[in-house]
């Protein structure tokens, strides 16, 4: 069999082998990494994940997708929305949604060679299908993805290897513009582009995310000398001194990011960010398995069955995965590690992380099959147990504070009456508005668990005396 190109390979594997047949595969330890290159995969030296620069408009033949764009926030607001405001939007709302309904579908072979206005493109789209969705008013049946947007999605989705949907990437990764052009890439000279809701909030979210993304750019540089050292120098005494140091700064990185984290209290507010920002990030199972979800027209089997139709997470940030990789945090509870699992622990969705990997990149994706453990080597080197265990802990530490920002943020949110604006209407909650996402059914002891259970493997990772 031949294929175009390693995503296609892996879109392949994928749909014949199961995912944990799929990830073993692609890692089994390499010969050599000499052959490494970090920006192989997108990544670059500075940026990281992001675009080295922000992503250019696409060309004209696609003006009708950005004026459309341009023009959403002006006109839309959440479906369940019943503030006066939202009201006087719904005629508008209604004529928006048709002209996308009435526009051709364009043909995107164009864009094939040029990965930037790949990425835009996904960008555009999945933020039009969004738009169109979650604008639409409350329904039990199933919401229906205009063509015009489905089909280009769809195709250039399967060019960059990621899921047809909204994801971290659209939200985070390619949606800035630099405040000020002459200056480089950094969180305090970015400015972001669409946000749904129009919120200090969502904007806080996304500048955050982004700091966090920034602040990995020294991670990445840890994990590429890791990955250029040859195997035989495991037992170098330089090399391991060298590896011991970049293990403590690691630790320094990962309390950076929960700092980061912390700061987030002062700029994203709990209760626009439940109510009126997530909800636009939604994907299409997040009603619950009784709600019969997203239906892309004119796409062969376009469904959530199908598709990864899931929506945007931060838990789709490739950083917070690379860091995974490099600790070896076992998510699938694959590895015997102490202490055991609690009951919870194993009840919780273990294959939660790996499906993330569907929402990246695909580029990025690959770096993350690349790269290599650490664990292996800090196991069997004393002078590398110390840091390697004060880099888990500081991961670990991350997660707690993270938990306690869901408790805030989601958990306690998901438990509480909505806003008058966001009741449904005739008392009936068909819609689920108090039921959206994770947190759905259980009073929130689905997300809770889910964190609860990805901290626990973390501090499973530590390596015992
Ligand atoms: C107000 C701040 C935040 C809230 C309320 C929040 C909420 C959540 C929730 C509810 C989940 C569960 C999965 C899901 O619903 O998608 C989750 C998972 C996750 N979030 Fe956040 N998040 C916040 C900030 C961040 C930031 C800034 C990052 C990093 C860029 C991040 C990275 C992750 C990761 C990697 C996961 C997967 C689980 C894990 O690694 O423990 N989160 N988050």
């Amino acid at each position: 069999m031949i294929f175009s190109s390693p995503i296609h390979a892996f879109a392949w594997l994928s749909s014949t082998l199961d995912s944990s047949q799929v990830l073993n595969l692609l890692t089994q330890p390499f010969a050599s990494d000499n052959d490494f290159r970090a920006s192989d995969f997108d990544v670059d030296p500075k940026s990281g994940f992001f675009p080295p620069a922000p992503l250019p408009r696409l060309p004209a033949e696609f003006c009708i997708w950005e004026t459309a764009l341009a023009t959403a926030p002006g006109v839309l607001a959440l479906g369940k929305d019943r503030s006066e405001e939202a009201l006087s939007r719904r005629s508008d709302g209604a004529w928006w949604r048709s002209t996308i309904r009435s526009w051709p579908v364009k043909d995107v072979s164009i864009l094939r060679e040029d990965i930037r206005l790949l990425q835009r493109a996904h960008m555009v789209l999945a933020s039009l299908m969004h738009y169109y969705v979650h604008s639409l008013p409350p329904t039990d049946t199933a919401l229906i993805v205009p063509k015009s947007i489905a089909i280009p999605l769809v195709e250039v989705s399967r060019v960059l290897g990621i899921a047809p949907v909204l994801t971290f990437a659209d939200t985070v990764l390619w949606n800035w513009e630099l405040v000020d052009p002459a200056l480089p890439v950094s969180a305090d000279n970015m400015r972001y582009l669409t946000t749904f809701s129009g919120t200090d909030t969502e904007r806080g979210f996304y500048l955050a995310s982004a700091a966090v993304e920034l602040k990995g750019v020294e991670m990445l540089d840890i994990f590429n000398r890791f990955q250029s050292l040859p195997r035989s120098s495991y037992t170098d005494a330089h090399a391991i001194a060298q590896l011991a140091r970049d293990l403590n700064q690691l630790a320094n990185v990962i309390d950076g990011l929960t700092e980061i984290f912390k700061s987030m209290r002062e700029t994203v507010d709990p209760h626009d960010f439940y109510w009126v920002v997530r909800p636009w990030w939604a994907g299409a199972t997040s009603k619950g398995p009784n709600h019969p979800g997203w239906v892309l027209e004119g796409v062969p089997n376009g469904d959530s069955a199908h598709f990864d139709l899931g929506g945007a997470s931060a838990g789709q940030s490739s950083v917070m995965h690379a860091l995974d990789v490099f600790l070896d945090i076992d998510h699938r509870l694959a590895s015997h590690r102490t202490p055991a699992p609690t009951e919870r622990n194993r009840h919780a969705d273990l294959g939660f992380m790996q499906r993330m990997w569907r929402y990246m990149p695909g580029k990025h994706r690959e770096y993350l099959t690349r790269l290599r453990s650490v664990r292996p080597v800090a196991e069997r080197t004393p002078g590398l147990r110390e840091p390697y265990n004060a880099a888990v802990a500081a991961l670990k530490k991350l997660r707690d504070f993270h938990i306690r920002i869901v408790a805030i943020y989601v958990v306690t949110k998901a438990d509480s009456t909505p806003p008058e604006r966001f009741a449904p209407e005739g008392g009936d909650d068909a819609e689920g508005t108090q039921k959206d996402g994770p947190a759905r059914g259980t009073g929130g002891s689905e997300v809770s668990n889910l964190l609860k259970a990805g901290r626990d493997a973390t501090n499973r990772a530590l390596l015992q005396d």
